[in-house]
């Protein structure tokens, strides 16, 4: 991540070695991201890619794999050359963790590669593969010597999600990995830190003046984060079966804008004291009781509905997925935060599948006027001062208040003064993966998680998890695809007196 002024630099030359090559996340998301990197001359010189495959492939027919995968996915038009020239760096290799030798020859290959097309050593290994084979596949690279780093060349270690399925599986998956390599080389990636709406949250905080002295509990009611999807679960059954809404989606990218936005400023705009802040207001959210844990959270499965006109199934009938599940396809939580700035804020957190629209937001709202002044509307009656953080597919900036309405009396009603990127700035259509791997390459890791923020993220959600799975199938609502979500919901925010944001 740049700062303004900076215009962006080449990172040093590299291999890039991805872990799952034949994979969706290769296809869809890696390889177009590495062609929008070429086509803004973002990409190293030299650079190279290494396809790691566990069932040997022909060098041609991964590149004739990957490169209709890119036309298929491409965010932008695709330009022959340009895609050929990153795809004809590409050598295919088979390596499997289960074949420890396997790895003994990537290395060769890679020591090979690295003379042949002058990367000069610097590596990135990006695991694309299932989470199961994080850990192994980092044992056979620290083996083989490829993750030590000597002076002059870096090693780096990319790591997807989900990262760990609970507190003790993301300990164990930390203390894995951290025999293998040093924090300063992992790369955990959220995906959520690649969007431009999510990394301005910093900046709208840190670099107005205007917005400090009211960003805490004098001024601020209450805060609700909604990410809600039309998507439903699809073809995922197996894994979003034994994962669901709350494990996917809230210790990872909800409380990536959780932290964001009630961290406390860091001391520098660098990694250190930027994922330390974060680090901190995680580990600050009040851990709850299983009672607490109950009252303060809602699950809801989906049941056959219509999304934007397509019928979608019972989530119990969908493809591998149990028919008895009582898998969550929608949370509903409130937190507290135990500091100084946020004691007494209540913090609403919702996510769902299968919903009537796709909404991503950050809505803050602020405290009512302490005052009637204007007989003409009490004041509970105002509508409410919301600052909302539009992160998809609004991209901006909203802010609603009271406006007089025009006339000679006085007469108040609700408006909006909105700030929409598109309106200001014309980006290039991107995947949202190029600033993360463009980051790796640099070495920046400000937008990657460390292990400390990862494990207070799961030690907030354990009590959840805990509480939802002695419960079983008590406390799981339905709600029909396409709607709002679950009643209860709203039931959850309307006993605090509060309401969620509706869209204007
Ligand atoms: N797809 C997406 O949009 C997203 C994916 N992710 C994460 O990215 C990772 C990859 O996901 P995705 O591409 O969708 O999955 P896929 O199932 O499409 O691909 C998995 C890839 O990993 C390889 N693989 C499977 N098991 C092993 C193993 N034991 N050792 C080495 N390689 C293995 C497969 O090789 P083979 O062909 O030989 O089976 C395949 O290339 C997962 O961790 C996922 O959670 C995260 C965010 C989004
Ligand atoms: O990681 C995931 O995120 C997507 C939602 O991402 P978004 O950028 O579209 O908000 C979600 O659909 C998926 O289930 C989850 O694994």
């Amino acid at each position: 991540m740049t700062v303004a002024s900076n215009i962006p630099r080449k990172p040093e030359p590299c291999c890039f070695v991805i872990f799952g090559a034949t994979g969706d996340l290769t296809h869809r998301l890696i390889i177009p991201a590495l062609y929008n990197l070429a086509e803004s001359g973002l990409l190293p010189e030299p650079f190279c890619i290494v396809g790691v495959v566990r069932k040997q492939m022909s060098d041609q027919d991964l590149r004739q794999s990957l490169m209709e995968g890119l036309k298929r996915h491409a965010t932008r038009p695709v330009k022959i050359d340009i895609a050929e020239k990153v795809l004809n760096c590409l050598t295919c290799i088979e390596a499997d963790p289960s074949d420890p030798s396997s790895f003994d020859a990537l290395n060769g290959v890679c020591e090979g590669l690295a003379t042949k097309t002058g990367t000069c050593g610097n590596r990135l290994f990006y695991l694309a593969v299932p989470p199961t084979a994080f850990a192994p596949i980092a044992e056979q690279l620290a083996r083989v010597g490829l993750l030590r780093e000597t002076s002059g060349t870096w090693r780096r270690l990319v790591v997807e999600k989900p990262f760990g399925t609970d507190l003790a599986s993301a300990r164990s998956l930390n203390a894995r990995l951290l025999k293998f390599a040093n924090e300063h080389q992992i790369y955990r990636i959220d995906h959520y830190l690649g969007k431009e709406t999510v990394q301005n949250i910093l900046v709208l905080r840190f670099a107005n003046g205007m917005f400090e002295p009211i960003w805490n509990r004098n001024h601020i009611d209450h805060i609700q984060i909604t990410v809600e999807e039309k998507l439903s679960v699809g073809h995922r059954g197996s894994f979003y079966d034994a994962t669901g809404a709350l494990r996917d989606m809230v210790p990872n990218h909800l409380f990536q804008l959780l932290s964001l936005v009630t961290m406390e400023p860091p001391t520098r705009f660098e990694a250190h004291s930027v994922r330390s802040q974060k680090a901190e207001v995680l580990a600050a959210i009040q851990t709850q009781t299983p009672e607490e844990a109950l009252r303060n959270s809602v699950r809801g499965q989906y049941h056959a509905g219509q999304v934007g006109g397509e019928a979608v199934v019972d989530y119990r009938s969908a493809p591998n997925v149990k028919p008895d599940s009582t898998t969550e396809t929608y949370a509903a939580l409130k937190l507290t935060i135990d500091n100084w700035r946020w004691a007494g804020v209540p913090f609403y957190l919702r996510t769902g599948k299968a919903l009537g629209l796709k909404r991503t937001e950050v809505a803050i709202k602020f405290k009512q006027a302490p005052f009637a002044m204007f007989r003409c509307t009490p004041v509970d009656q105002l509508s409410h001062n919301y600052l909302v953080i539009g992160i998809e597919p609004a991209e901006g900036i909203t802010m609603q208040f009271n406006t007089k309405v025009p006339g000679p009396s006085i007469s108040i009603d609700g408006v909006e003064m909105k700030f929409r990127y598109k309106d200001y700035f014309h980006a290039a259509p991107s995947t949202g993966y190029e600033t993360l791997i463009y980051d790796c390459m640099t070495g920046d890791n400000i937008l990657f998680q460390r292990a400390d923020g990862v494990e207070a993220g799961w030690q907030a959600v354990q009590p959840f998890l805990d509480a939802w799975k002695k419960a079983g199938a008590d406390g799981l609502v339905g709600y029909e695809a396409g709607s709002e979500g679950p009643r209860e919901a709203d039931d959850l925010l309307a006993r605090d007196g509060n309401q969620w944001r509706e869209l204007t």
